[in-house]
């Protein structure tokens, strides 16, 4: 499998102005991480609250300028590329959140906001466009009559695909889920990462999960990199790190995993989706 993505060395450093730390204290959000993600595998990004999982994603894809090292996507260097060289990378590079309600614009149909992406880089006609919302809709699991709502009517697991639908809609190469299944309930998360499989799967898509949740990034990924207050500690196939973490760090995470969870029986990919 041919790599998409490298980073290298890659640093997000903040400086304090307000809150608990002391104003110009810098915080090593990110500090020193390297990986690659090849076409249609996916990274686990795994770690505590703080440890920088967030930032590292942003950073990716240059939400966040980086304060060092090198981001390259299929080969090419984007570390530096201005916010309009980056335009048309942005259509390979997407993100799904953890809540679409504070990610979708509330006001707009979900119509509007599937049509959205097609607008900003002006591609196809008005009719296209509604065609392809259609077709968004159905692929994620969604009636076409869905894009004349607006997203606090639907459930939270709905809300999530219409969110999935934006991201895929300019059929990325990249997708990052940043907790995108964290808020949901057990039986919708299953049906979520069913989905992101599937779309995985037909679009050859790289993914990086994010997410605190050892037993779900293990049921989707196929390496995982294990972050430490900004570092990552360890990195390698999923299967052998959960079989036999090496470092003391991931060894804790683990053991910290409840065995009698219900998530924690599901050895391979989630059951069938039943929605
Ligand atoms: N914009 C920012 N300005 C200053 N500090 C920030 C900023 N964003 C994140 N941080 C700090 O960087 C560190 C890493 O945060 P980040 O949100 O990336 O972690 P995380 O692992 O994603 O945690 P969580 O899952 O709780 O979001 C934290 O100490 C956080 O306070």
């Amino acid at each position: 499998m041919e790599e998409l993505l490298r980073i290298d060395n890659l640093c997000k450093h903040f400086v304090s102005g307000k809150g608990i730390f002391k104003k110009g204290y810098t915080i090593k959000a990110v500090d020193g991480v390297s990986f690659s993600v090849k076409r249609g595998e996916t990274l686990g990004l795994v770690g505590e609250s703080g440890c920088g999982k967030s930032t590292l994603g942003r950073t990716i894809l240059k939400l966040y300028e980086p304060t060092g090292g090198k981001i390259f996507f299929e080969g090419k260097d984007i570390t530096d590329l201005s916010p309009r060289a980056m335009r048309p990378l942005r259509k390979e590079m997407q993100i799904v959140f953890q809540d679409p309600l504070e990610s979708l614009n509330q006001r707009h149909t979900v119509g509007m906001i599937l049509e959205e992406p097609f607008e900003i880089h002006n591609i196809g006609t008005r009719a296209e466009r509604k065609q392809w919302v259609e077709e968004l809709l159905v692929k994620v699991g969604l009636p076409v009559e869905a894009a004349s709502r607006y997203p606090h009517e639907f459930s939270g697991g709905q809300r999530q695909r219409i969110g999935i639908a934006r991201a895929i809609a300019l059929k990325p190469k990249l997708l990052i889920c940043d907790e995108s299944v964290s808020a949901l309930d057990v039986s919708v998360q299953a049906q979520i990462l069913n989905l992101l499989l599937e779309l995985q799967q037909e679009m050859n898509l790289a993914m990086i999960f994010i997410s605190h949740d050892l037993s779900v990034v293990r049921q989707v990924s196929d390496n995982v990199a294990v972050m430490y207050f900004g570092n990552m500690v360890e990195y390698g196939n999923a299967k052998a790190l959960y079989a036999d973490p090496q470092h003391e760090y991931t060894q804790t995470l683990l053991s910290a995993v409840p065995v009698n969870h219900p998530r924690n029986r599901k050895k391979k990919r989630p059951a069938e989706a039943t929605s």
